[in-house]
């Protein structure tokens, strides 16, 4: 029953702790690293509301001390996707029957659970599951995440009123359904905002979802599930399941209520995904939904006017902050031959100062991989460029795996700016600067926009506002997220909608309106109040 009007004002992000030493914030996270790392948890999936376990446990352990034991998860199979698919759809009618104040009170209190009571908890898993340092932790799994979830109540409360306008004896309306069925989440490891926005701004719509998280990112994703439930997500909203991607797509495409995909990750996953989906057409209710944002290979381009320590500040931060595990992280710099050598020795500075380690040690700048599968590619990718003719190692270079995923922080020097690592997502520490001729801007233009099949982020860095102007028409199609005079990374919900084009995904841009209508399906209402009783036109009565 609706008998008010209700407003939601527009938020303000959430504002960044510093955990600087003596803050009550630091001794607060350090006491839940401390508590964390004194306990095993045992991690159940969350379907229907209930704990599901398999007994088929799998480990988790922090990527920079492989030799700790956090806890274990039950994994789940067909069984328990199956199970999930089911208990969505069980809640559908209720859920999206439920008003819309109330809907948006249970994600204003899971923002204000995360923001205050269990900030160092969501920092805290973060950190130790998937290796972020407290800062790279805080911009993550508490302020983008508070920020999603806040932002979204606005935005959504603001397409519920925008409707059409109505000709005199009538009254036209839009009811903005949510889509008929359930939306698959699949969530990366690298950002447990990702984790928490994916399968809350489909439900937030009144949607219902199978949640399906990195195996890697488990820890911190269960952690604000249980946070979900306290704020009062009715049991069967939002799923858990915690098996393999291949099982949870068999399942879930194979089913003739699945509406949609949320989709954060890969390119690859994701091409298979709309492959699996474009052969099941006709199996579907409905056409089914495809929102996935996905991989990049993010550029930062020096013109030959631009501040050489914003240049290298700019990559310091956008190349190495998370170990360069951002699907935004600047990974192909291109450095006019004026400033090459002042860059290149204050880059190489700059990184023989980065301490590496662990996270619990707030010195460290940078952590740990992700995990084994990683830490090899990438090495695989380091060995290579020993053995390449064009290409040298700056700084960095080294691995070592014996106690945690530990790649240093390298910058490679390609004489070919098509060289492998000009063109291919790492997604690790690993930064390769081409240097060309100042007097050539306009060419490198073209190589920066033709490269790579990625269009997500770039930074171009300049002093002189025709540059910049061309710069930012010529690369107009080559980043979702375009950067003048600072890093291509940290993207602010409400302040940069995120996401890119070409292999970089659909460009759903996460933390937007535009992204909420994809979960929406208008249903238009047009009402006369005194409906016409003779079908003739005036004119035919002078006949
Ligand atoms: N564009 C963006 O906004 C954005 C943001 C974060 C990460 N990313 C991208 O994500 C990637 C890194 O994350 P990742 O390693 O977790 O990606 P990934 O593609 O390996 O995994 C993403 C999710 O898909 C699941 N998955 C894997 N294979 C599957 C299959 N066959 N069927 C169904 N699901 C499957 C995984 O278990 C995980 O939950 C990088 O490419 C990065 O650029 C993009
Ligand atoms: N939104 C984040 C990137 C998310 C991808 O990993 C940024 O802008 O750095």
């Amino acid at each position: 029953m609706d008998l008010g009007y209700f407003s939601y004002p527009v938020p303000v992000n959430d504002p960044v702790n510093s955990y600087a030493p003596g803050t009550a914030e630091r001794a607060r996270l350090k006491a839940a690293l401390k508590e964390l790392k004194g306990e095993r948890r045992e991690i159940p999936m969350i379907i229907g509301g209930k704990e599901v376990r398999t007994g088929d446990l799998r480990d988790v352990r922090p990527p920079h001390e492989i030799a700790h034991l956090l806890g274990q998860y039950h994994h789940g199979g067909t069984q328990e996707v199956q199970q999930a698919v089911d208990a969505a759809l069980a809640a559908r009618e209720s859920w999206a029957a439920m008003s819309w104040e109330n809907r948006a009170a249970i994600f204003l209190k899971a923002a204000d659970l995360v923001a205050t009571k269990y900030r160092p908890y969501m920092n805290g898993t973060t950190m130790l599951g998937q290796s972020k340092n407290a800062f790279q932790a805080e911009i993550d799994a508490a302020c983008e995440l508070v920020d999603f979830l806040r932002f979204n109540v606005h935005f959504l409360s603001e397409i519920y009123k925008q409707q059409p306008i109505s000709g005199p004896g009538m009254h036209n309306r839009l009811e903005f359904r949510p889509l008929e069925g359930f939306v698959l989440a699949v969530t990366p490891f690298n950002f447990t905002a990702i984790g928490g926005n994916l399968p809350t701004s489909a439900a937030m719509c009144g949607n219902v979802v199978v949640w399906k998280c990195a195996a890697t990112q488990v820890y911190s994703a269960q952690m604000f599930m249980r946070i979900l439930m306290e704020a009062g997500l009715p049991d069967g909203v939002i799923n858990l399941v915690l098996a393999d991607g291949r099982t949870v797509g068999d399942v879930c495409f194979g089913n003739p209520h699945f509406a949609g995909v949320h989709f954060t990750g890969s390119t690859g996953v994701f091409n298979g995904m709309w492959k699996t989906v474009g052969e099941n057409m006709g199996k579907y209710r409905s056409y089914p939904r495809l929102v996935g944002e996905t991989g990049g290979k993010d550029f930062v381009l020096a013109h030959r006017s631009a501040d050489v320590d914003a240049v290298v500040t700019g990559l310091l931060r956008g190349a190495f902050e998370y170990q360069g595990q951002k699907c935004s992280a600047a990974s192909r710099c291109y450095i006019p031959s004026n400033m090459a050598d002042e860059v290149r020795e204050k880059l190489v500075a700059g990184i023989k100062a980065f301490k590496m380690g662990t996270v619990e040690d707030f010195s460290n700048f940078v952590n740990a991989v992700i995990d084994e599968k990683s830490f090899d590619s990438l090495a695989g990718y380091l060995d290579q460029a020993k053995k390449d003719q064009d290409v040298k190692v700056l700084v960095g270079g080294g691995y070592d795996k014996s106690v945690g995923y530990f790649i240093e922080p390298t910058v490679l020097e390609a004489t070919d700016p098509q060289y492998r690592t000009m063109c291919e997502e790492l997604f690790g520490p690993v930064l390769t600067l081409h240097v060309y001729d100042a007097d050539r801007f306009d060419e490198i233009l073209t190589t920066v926009d033709t490269t790579s099949p990625y269009a997500l982020t770039g930074a171009v860095f300049s002093q002189d506002r025709a540059a910049v102007e061309l710069a930012t028409n010529r690369l107009r199609h080559a980043a979702g997220n375009f950067y003048i005079n600072d890093k291509p990374t940290g993207a602010v919900v409400g302040q940069q909608p995120f996401g890119g084009a070409r292999g970089s995904g659909t460009n759903d841009k996460a933390g937007s309106m535009l992204n909420l209508y994809r979960w929406l399906s208008a249903r238009t209402i047009k009402e006369t109040f005194v409906p016409p009783t003779d079908y003739r036109y005036p004119f035919l009565s002078e006949a």
